[in-house]
């Protein structure tokens, strides 16, 4: 018998039904969700509206610009020297005068770490400070949740977990363990079930189940990628033979916990050349007519500027599909400032000398590293041990998401950077990573992802700060920094305006 012999039958009972459903779900369920999404979703009760003002970055340059937003996408960028007339019967205009008006930040390097831990932050709390730092859509890391996000059960539990909990665009990496690592089936359901792409550590994660993969490991998933055409994110640190860290210290030993120089000594430029050497070497695949051609390499949190980066740059020259981001702290932050005990400073690779610090900056100018990212890594505020401030033993992450703008602008404007190669570091070289082609830049059709924020203003991160994410301790605080954002628009939604947020607007990019 034919399969069609079976099925006719069958159809033919179930056809009028089927229709009726279809139908029913189009006209009626679909819009509900539409509803839904819009109901109160906005503080502003406009879906037709005009943003003006004299410095709004275009692909054209930043300049006098009106951008049309009509429900979720943008629907003429137009060049006009005057705000246009808000007129009755027309869409308002919100003139912001001579205020910044960009494509949202997006931040492809956070760790939401929900569910499981949503003690250490969380989708509420996470994206309310993303969403007052500018910030319209993040790719939450495959840990620190619980269980971390290794298979498209995981997945699609924490898509779960999600739900009217967002204020922003949220998307997912995958993770990559040696479970897995050789399993294509697993991998492909996992970015069959929405993951953006992969993220791998090779070296412990400070999680239990997120074990390191070897370059090897790494290399087994690249043809999976290149099936789909999406990255692999890598943790580029490698642990010189397994000790004490105390027997690594490199340099003269130092005893004392508190010092933040035994902690950088305890994890040398070394670890990441040495990582990125071999990641480099497997990335060899995704070169034109490779084995992974399709597939991407991204190394995450760049910490070194000197023998890392030329090995990057030189796979890169290669023909790799390589990128390679830097982090807000790296760029802000220098180890001779770190105070002894402040381990809110703490993350790995390490944040290092002021000398570094240039030369990522030197780096990020020059074009060799092609975006930046937050890496927010929040834990509980006893895991930092505060008090006791042993930076070998507390945890390593640096919650920064709500001032990545700022940090980014005040320390970059000081050394020439320009607002147009800050909107391309943290717009759309981050979409083209993820894979967001309707995102990274106002233009027409695009969503309506749009920051405004005064570059001008300045303000002191103190404890009357306002603080959206749940745990406040943080890298940024006592200090100074200019960059305010005034307000943020998700899809044509106001998520953010000085201090108030809508309620969640409960979107996915999955
Ligand atoms: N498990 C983590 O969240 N680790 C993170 N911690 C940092 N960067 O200190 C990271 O991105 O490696
Ligand atoms: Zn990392
Ligand atoms: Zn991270």
């Amino acid at each position: 018998m034919e399969l069609g012999d079976l099925l006719r039958p069958l159809l033919r009972g179930w056809t009028i039904p089927l229709l009726l459903f279809t139908v029913g779900y189009t006209l009626v369920y679909l819009p509900q969700i539409e509803k839904e999404l819009d109901e109160g979703c906005s503080l502003l009760p406009d879906t037709h509206f005009v943003l003006y003002s004299k410095r709004v970055v275009t692909t054209q340059g930043i300049g006098p610009y009106s951008v049309e937003v009509e429900g979720e996408r943008i629907v003429s960028v137009t060049k006009r020297s005057e705000a246009p007339k808000s007129l009755p019967g027309k869409p308002r205009v919100l003139d912001y005068g001579n205020a910044v008006i960009m494509p949202g930040l997006i931040d492809t390097h956070v760790h939401l770490n929900e569910p499981g831990r949503v003690e250490w932050e969380g989708f509420l709390t996470g994206t309310m400070a993303a969403a007052a730092g500018g910030i319209t859509a993040v790719v939450d890391m495959p840990l620190n949740s619980r269980p971390t996000i290794t298979t498209k059960e995981h997945l699609e539990n924490k898509i779960k977990a999600s739900k009217g909990k967002i204020f922003i665009d949220v998307g997912f990496w995958g993770g990559l363990v040696p479970e897995y690592a050789h399993n294509a089936t697993v991998l492909e359901d996992l970015l069959d079930a929405g993951a953006l792409g992969l993220k791998s550590f090779m070296c412990p994660s400070g999680i239990n189940d997120f074990p390191a993969t070897t370059a090897k490991d790494i290399q087994a998933s690249l043809p999976v990628l290149a099936k789909y055409g999406r990255p692999i994110l890598v943790h580029q640190e490698v642990v010189d033979p397994p000790a004490d860290p105390a027997h690594l210290m490199q340099g003269e030993p130092v005893s004392n916990a508190r010092s933040y120089q035994r902690y950088l000594n305890s994890r040398p430029i070394s670890w990441e050349t040495e990582a990125v050497r071999q990641l480099m070497e497997v990335a060899k695949d995704t070169r034109s007519g490779g084995v992974a051609d399709g597939a991407h390499v991204h190394v995450v949190h760049l910490s070194d500027a000197t023998n890392t980066l030329s090995i990057i740059k030189e796979a890169k020259a290669e023909g790799s599909s390589v990128t390679v981001e830097t982090c807000a702290h790296y760029l802000a932050f220098a180890a001779e400032d770190i105070p002894e005990g402040a381990t809110q400073y703490k993350c790995a690779p390490p944040i290092r000398d002021s000398r570094n610090r240039e030369l990522l900056w030197k780096a990020l100018l020059d074009g060799e590293i092609d975006m930046i990212t937050s890496d927010h890594s929040p834990s509980t505020i006893d895991l930092k041990l505060l008090e006791e401030g042993d930076f070998l033993k507390a945890w390593g992450g640096i919650s920064g998401i709500q001032f990545s703008l700022p940090a980014t602008w005040t320390h970059g404007s000081a050394r020439g950077m320009s607002i147009e190669q800050m909107s391309n570091w943290w717009s759309a070289a981050p979409a083209k990573l993820a894979n967001l082609p309707r995102k990274g830049t106002l233009e027409f059709g695009k969503d309506a992802d749009i920051v405004v924020w005064d570059p001008e203003a300045s303000f002191v991160i103190d404890g009357h700060y306002p603080i959206y994410f749940k745990n406040k301790v943080t890298a940024y605080m006592g200090h100074k920094y200019s960059g305010k954002v005034i307000t943020t628009f998700v899809r044509g939604r106001q998520v953010f305006e000085e201090g108030l947020h809508s309620p969640k607007i409960n979107i996915l990019l999955v």
